[in-house]
């Protein structure tokens, strides 16, 4: 990427915890100056403290980019501090959940170009997917640069609103915990029936990391590939035929759980 109108003018990084310092890894990974970027936080890591940005210190009038990186929770104690940035020239991304481009322009103006964008922790590896949207001030040169700096952790797609902002936090935001979880289950059921358990979770990790590869690569679709694994009669057709049982199979409960994620969402940003 491109980073010279952002190393001319600043980027501001707002909170800079587990994605925060992600994404600070992809752009510094990417090239980005160290200089150019102002973080706050009340409790930087060591690692932060050791990239040479600006830390806790004064910001720049009007950033190229102000990113957002706080819980949705401290929104209403951290937003009121960028007030002076809004009004037009400095892009505002956010990553926080449920927060809507509403309650930001609420407290940084109408005419401040905002973006939303929901990345993943995969990111940490530049493995994440990002989805973004615009307010409606928001030019496509605003959201070219919202892109550019998010596909330094991975891959971005433009969503036709910020009605599906909830859904993607609740399937690709929240995902990697399901994921991870699964993991988990699937090491513990190793197991229960007599395997060790650092091979349990040596053995889950490598085929959930390997299934997923695959998956992202192959030119056959997830059930193909599923079908491909299944011999007639054999043993994955003994294990799908438990986990692929409806009612109360994994899609039910996957389809519970995304719905549960979405409905939180949507109570974040009420
Ligand atoms: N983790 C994830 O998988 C994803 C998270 N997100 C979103 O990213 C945002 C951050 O989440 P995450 O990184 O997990 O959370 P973290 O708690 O790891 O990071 C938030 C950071 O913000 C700091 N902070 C708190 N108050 C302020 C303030 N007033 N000004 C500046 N910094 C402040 C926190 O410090 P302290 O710890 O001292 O409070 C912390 O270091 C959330 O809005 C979340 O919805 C989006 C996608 C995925
Ligand atoms: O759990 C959360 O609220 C955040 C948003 C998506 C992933 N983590």
């Amino acid at each position: 990427m491109d980073f010279s109108g952002i190393e001319s003018r600043g980027l501001v990084l707002l909170g800079c915890g587990k994605m925060g310092s992600a994404l600070l890894a992809g752009w510094l990974g990417e090239g980005l100056s160290p200089a150019a970027v102002h973080v706050t936080d009340p409790s930087p890591s060591a690692w932060l403290k050791g990239t040479g940005v600006a830390l806790n210190g004064p910001l720049p009038e009007a950033p190229a980019v102000v990113l957002i990186a706080v819980k949705p929770q401290m929104m209403a104690a951290a937003l009121p501090s960028l007030t002076a940035m809004g009004g037009g020239k400095t892009l505002f991304v956010t990553v926080a959940a449920g927060t809507t481009l509403a309650t930001y322009e609420a407290i940084l103006g109408a005419a401040t170009p905002i973006v939303r964008a929901m990345p993943n922790t995969p990111a940490a590896i530049s493995r994440g997917i990002t989805a973004i949207c615009g307010n409606a001030v928001a030019t496509e040169a605003h959201l070219a640069l919202a892109e550019a700096l998010l596909t330094a952790v991975g891959q971005v797609v433009r969503l036709p609103g910020e009605h599906q902002m909830d859904a993607v936090t609740a399937l690709s935001g929240s995902g990697p915990g399901y994921v991870f979880h699964m993991i988990e289950a699937m090491a513990r059921a190793g197991e229960a029936v007599g395997l060790a358990p650092d091979l349990a979770m040596t053995l889950a990790k490598a085929t959930v990391a390997g299934a997923g590869a695959l998956a992202e690569v192959a030119a056959e679709t997830p059930a193909e590939l599923r079908q491909n694994v299944t011999s007639p009669g054999g043993t994955t057709a003994a294990g799908l035929a438990v986990l692929m049982a409806e009612p109360g199979g994994l899609t039910d409960l996957m389809t519970r759980t995304v719905a549960a994620a979405e409905a939180r969402g949507k109570a974040l940003g009420k």
